[in-house]
C-alpha cells in the first residue's frame, strides 16, 4: 500500500476503518495487559481513533504513529487540545499532557522516540499492511519497543472475496511473526456485524501477547 493511498484517504474523509465509539474489545480485554495508571501505550498507525480517548481518560499515556498529519491535526481537535509541535528526526511530534503522536512513516520511527512505553495496542494496523510489508512491520514494532505486551486485534475472512485492506491474517500468521518472542494467546473471535464492509463473513480476533 502506498502512503498515497492513505493520504488520499484521509483527504477524501473516506475512513469507514473509524470507530465512532471505538473498539469494543479494547474496554472488553484491555485489563489482560496489567497496567498501571500512568503508565503508556503505543498505538501503531492510530489514526484517530476514538480509543485514545478512552485510554486517556482511565489515566494511561498515548503514544501514537500515524502517517497523515490531517488525521493528528483532527485526534487533538476532537480530544479538544491543542497540541505543541516539534521536529523529531524524519517525523513531527505533536503532544499535549499525557499524549504524544509521532506524524509520518512508522519505520521512521526509532526506539528513542518511544522511550517508555509498557504495552502497544494495535487495532486495524497489522491488518491495514499488505503481506509483503507485514513481516518487515512486526519486527520494527519489537525492535522499538523492546517486545512489551501486545493487544492486537486483526480481522479473519476469505480474502479471495474482498481485496484489503484491511486484509485477512491467519492465526497461523499471527504466530509466525510473533511466537518466538511471545506467548500468543487467542481471546475472542467475534463476528462483524454485518459482514466486513457489509459485504463479507468476517471474525474480528483479540490477541494477547505477552513477552516469552
Ligand atoms: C486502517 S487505519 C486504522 C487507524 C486506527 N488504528 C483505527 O483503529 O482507527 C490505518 C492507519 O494507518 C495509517 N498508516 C498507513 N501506513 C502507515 C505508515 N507507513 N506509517 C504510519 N501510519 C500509516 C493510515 O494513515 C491510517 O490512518
Amino acid at each position: 500500500m502506498e502512503t498515497t493511498y492513505w493520504h488520499e484517504k484521509w483527504k477524501r474523509n473516506d475512513i469507514g476503518f473509524h470507530e465512532a465509539s471505538g473498539n469494543s474489545l479494547l474496554s472488553e480485554f484491555f485489563a489482560e495487559l496489567s497496567l498501571s495508571k500512568g503508565d503508556r501505550v503505543f498505538i501503531p498507525l492510530c489514526g484517530k481513533t476514538r480509543d485514545i480517548a478512552w485510554l486517556l481518560s482511565r489515566g494511561y499515556g498515548v503514544v501514537g504513529a500515524e502517517l497523515s498529519e490531517l488525521a493528528v491535526q483532527q485526534l487533538f481537535m476532537e480530544l479538544e487540545l491543542i497540541p505543541e509541535i516539534e521536529q523529531a528526526g524524519e517525523l513531527k511530534r505533536y503532544w499535549a499532557k499525557n499524549i504524544e503522536i509521532f506524524v509520518g512513516d512508522i519505520f521512521d520511527l526509532t526506539e528513542k522516540h518511544l522511550r517508555d512505553v509498557s504495552a502497544i495496542y494495535d487495532r486495524a494496523a497489522l491488518v491495514a499492511l499488505p503481506a509483503d510489508i507485514r513481516q518487515r512491520y512486526t519486527q520494527h514494532l519489537m525492535a522499538v519497543t523492546k517486545v512489551v505486551p501486545q493487544l492486537l486485534i486483526s480481522f479473519e475472512y476469505e480474502q479471495s472475496q474482498l481485496s484489503g485492506p484491511p486484509f485477512s491474517i491467519s492465526s497461523r500468521e499471527i504466530y509466525d511473526h510473533y511466537n518466538a518472542n511471545y506467548h500468543v494467546k487467542k481471546l475472542a473471535s467475534r463476528d462483524v456485524l454485518g459482514g466486513l464492509k457489509g459485504l463479507v463473513p468476517a471474525q474480528e480476533v483479540a490477541w494477547l501477547l505477552s513477552r516469552r
